[in-house]
């Protein structure tokens, strides 16, 4: 059987969240600071720790079947490659940022200005797309420090917290992508079955990290009350418990209706609510 590669970044951003996330698959795998390459034991699989930028052509050329890279990576590079699953990691924007005290108002002040970025490509595309024409500088990074040096009039660059644009003298002006980090694949590797596999692990943790497993007490007269407020992966399971009019519930909720349904749950009856990650959903 063919052994995949699979290529995450070396360091940097992604790289926590990419091993986490191998190795949450079961996967084992050593991860030292050093390693370049690192086979899988229990998984016909070796990953490679790269540069983020070059991981987009190890891809689509095939010397890697499956990366983890963010989607403004991809887009900067052009590469042809096959966009498997969204991780929900990595999460941040692409934006052209100005200095606090300036003259641009609109996208049009922005014609003639310069423009530094380490996405020349992605910004290229967006001002012509708007008619504009800037000068864009391409620099390789410390992007946000430019226009305090007199190198360019505003900046495009990643922004999460906003922290760096703030410290910098900078406000966000406007938006040319969002992005997070994805697994994408050679063409056509969706069809192998090794990589369906590892996919099928991927999804199963990523559907576990959206939801919790509850477990709540509720007196039998108000159980259906509380079945209505349940909306569980099939129906949710009732157990008897030693108190005759007693059961408990077991079920799993989306995180994101978490704390909503907490509090309806206590007004329906539940009591003993405890709440629970979850390792893997396999559907
Ligand atoms: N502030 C942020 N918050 C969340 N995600 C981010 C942030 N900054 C960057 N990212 C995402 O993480 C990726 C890697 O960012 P990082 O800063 O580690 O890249 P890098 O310095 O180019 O790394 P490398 O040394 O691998 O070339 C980015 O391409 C982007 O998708
Ligand atoms: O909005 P914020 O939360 O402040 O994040 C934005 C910063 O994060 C990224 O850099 P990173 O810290 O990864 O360092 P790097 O530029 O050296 O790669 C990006 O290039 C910004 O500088
Ligand atoms: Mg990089």
């Amino acid at each position: 059987m063919k052994t995949l590669k699979i290529a995450i970044q070396k360091s940097g951003r992604l790289n926590e969240k990419s091993v986490e996330l191998l190795k949450n698959c079961g996967l084992n795998f050593e991860n030292y600071k050093s390693s370049l390459i690192s086979p899988v034991s229990n998984f016909p699989l070796e990953i490679l720790f790269l540069r983020d930028d070059d991981i987009p052509e190890y891809v689509q050329d095939g010397i890697a079947d499956l990366g983890i890279v963010g989607e403004n990576v991809i887009e900067e590079t052009e590469v042809e490659v096959a966009y498997l699953q969204r991780l929900g990691f990595g999460k941040c924007s692409l934006k052209i940022a100005v200095p606090n005290n300036n003259d641009i108002a609109t996208l049009a002040d922005l014609n003639g200005k310069a423009i530094a970025t380490t996405y020349p490509v992605i910004l290229g595309k967006y001002l012509k797309e708007k008619g504009i024409t800037s000068d864009i500088r391409t620099i390789s990074g410390s992007v946000e420090i430019s226009p305090g040096l007199g190198l360019s009039d505003a900046i495009c660059d990643l922004v999460s917290t906003g922290g760096t644009l703030k410290s910098n003298g900078l406000k966000p002006f406007a938006d040319v992508m969002s992005s997070e980090a994805v697994l994408i694949g050679s063409k056509g590797s969706e069809n192998n079955d090794l990589i369906q596999e590892l996919m099928q692990r991927i999804q199963s943790v990523l559907r576990a990290k959206e939801t919790k497993y509850v477990v709540l007490n509720v007196k039998r007269d108000n159980l259906d009350a509380v079945i209505a407020l349940l909306p569980g992966v099939k129906s949710p399971s009732v157990v008897p418990l030693a108190e005759a009019d007693w059961v408990a519930v077991h079920t799993v909720i989306p995180e994101r209706d978490f704390w909503d349904r907490i509090s309806q749950l206590k007004q329906a009856g539940a009591q003993g609510i405890v709440v629970m990650p979850i390792e893997k959903i396999i559907l």
